[in-house]
C-alpha cells in the first residue's frame, strides 16, 4: 500500500474539520481531490503530506507514519497556492536550494520550464506576479518527480495558455514517470482530461473515491420525453438532479456498482462530466451518505 488513511479524525481549534477519513491509493496515477471550499482538501494532504499532525485514526505514506517524519520527506513535495519558499529568496536561490532536497529532480526539465515560462532567475519571488510564483511552483512540483506529488490549487493567477501548458507538462512528464500526483482543483472543467481517478471529499470526510473511467460508467444524465422519463423508477436509483424543460427533461444518475439501467423507451442516456457530476453530487450528498 503506498498511502493509506484510515478513521482518521482532526480538530483544530475545537472544530472537527476531518472526521473518519479514509483514503486508500494503492497504484500509481493522477487523482483530482475535489470538495467544495472548506471540505478539508488542504487539512488532509498535509496530513498525508506530513506537515500536519491528526488526533485518531491511522495514517500510512510508503509504510511509515509521515508526521514529522524525515526519513520520507525527500519522497514527497507539497506545492500549494504561496508561501511554499521564502519570498526574498531569487529565483535562482530557490532551484539552488532544492536540488538536493528531491533525490529524483531533473534539472533539465526544471531549467526548461523555467526558461518557457519566462521566469527571470535574478529576481526575488516577492517581485514576482502571482501567476509567475505559481509557474516556478509548478515548474519545480513537477521537476522533482517525488513519488507523491501533491498540488494544492496550485496555479494562482496563471493565465488560461499558462495553465493549458501546464497540463500538458504534467500529462507528458506522467507518462514517462508514473508517479502518484494529487492535484486539488476548482477549475474542473479545464482540468478533467487529465485524471485518472476522482477523490471528493466533503464535510471532512471522503464521499467518493473511483477510477474516472468507471465513474463515467455509473454518473448518467437520461434525457427525454418528460412523459417517457416519468417511467423512470425514482425508487432504485440514485437521482442526483432532475430537470425539464417545456417537453423534454433530463435526469441525472449514480448507479450502484454493477447496476443495470432500464432505459425508457426513445430516450437516450450518455456520461456525466467529472464536473457536472461532482456539482450535482455534493449539493445532493447528503441523501447519499
Ligand atoms: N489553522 C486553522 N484554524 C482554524 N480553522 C482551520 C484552520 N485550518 C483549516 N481550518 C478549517 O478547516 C476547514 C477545512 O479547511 P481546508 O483548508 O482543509 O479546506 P479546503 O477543502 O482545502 O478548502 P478550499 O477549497 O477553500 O481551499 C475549514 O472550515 C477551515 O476554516
Amino acid at each position: 500500500m503506498n498511502i493509506s488513511l484510515n478513521q482518521v479524525r482532526k480538530q483544530i481549534k475545537g472544530q472537527e474539520i476531518l472526521r473518519n477519513m479514509n483514503i486508500t491509493i494503492d497504484k500509481v496515477g493522477i487523482y483530482a481531490v475535489l470538495g467544495p471550499n472548506g471540505a478539508g482538501k488542504t487539512t488532509c494532504m498535509h496530513v498525508m503530506a506530513g506537515l500536519s499532525n491528526w488526533d485518531s485514526g491511522t495514517v500510512e505514506v510508503y509504510g511509515a507514519s509521515p508526521f514529522d517524519n524525515a526519513s520520507i520527506l525527500h519522497h514527497i513535495c507539497f506545492i500549494q497556492e504561496s508561501d511554499n519558499f521564502k519570498p526574498t529568496l531569487k529565483v535562482k536561490d530557490v532551484l539552488k536550494q532544492i536540488e538536493a532536497f528531491y533525490p529524483n529532480l531533473n534539472q533539465e526539465l526544471l531549467h526548461r520550464l523555467v526558461k518557457e515560462y519566462d521566469l527571470p532567475l535574478n529576481k526575488r519571488l516577492i517581485e514576482l506576479s502571482k501567476g509567475m510564483n505559481s509557474a516556478l511552483n509548478m515548474s519545480i512540483g513537477l521537476a522533482s518527480r517525488a513519488p507523491l506529488t501533491i498540488f494544492d490549487e496550485p496555479y494562482i493567477g496563471m493565465d488560461a495558455t499558462a495553465r493549458k501548458k501546464l497540463y500538458k507538462e504534467i500529462i507528458e512528464d506522467y507518462v514517462d514517470y508514473p508517479r502518484i500526483i494529487l492535484f486539488s482543483t476548482h477549475f474542473i472543467e479545464e482540468t478533467e482530461s487529465i485524471f485518472e481517478h476522482a477523490i471528493i471529499v466533503n464535510h471532512g470526510q471522503v464521499l467518493l473515491q473511483e477510477p474516472v473511467e468507471e465513474l463515467a460508467e455509473r454518473a448518467l444524465r437520461i434525457t427525454g420525453p418528460t412523459e417517457a422519463m416519468k417511467t423512470i423508477d425514482r425508487s432504485v436509483y440514485k437521482i442526483i438532479s432532475e430537470d425539464s424543460f417545456l417537453s423534454e427533461s433530463a435526469v441525472a444518475i449514480l448507479l450502484d456498482k454493477g447496476q443495470e439501467l432500464a432505459l425508457p423507451i426513445n430516450c437516450s442516456v450518455q456520461p456525466l462530466s467529472l464536473q457536472e457530476f461532482f456539482i450535482d453530487y455534493t449539493a445532493k450528498e447528503k441523501s447519499f451518505v
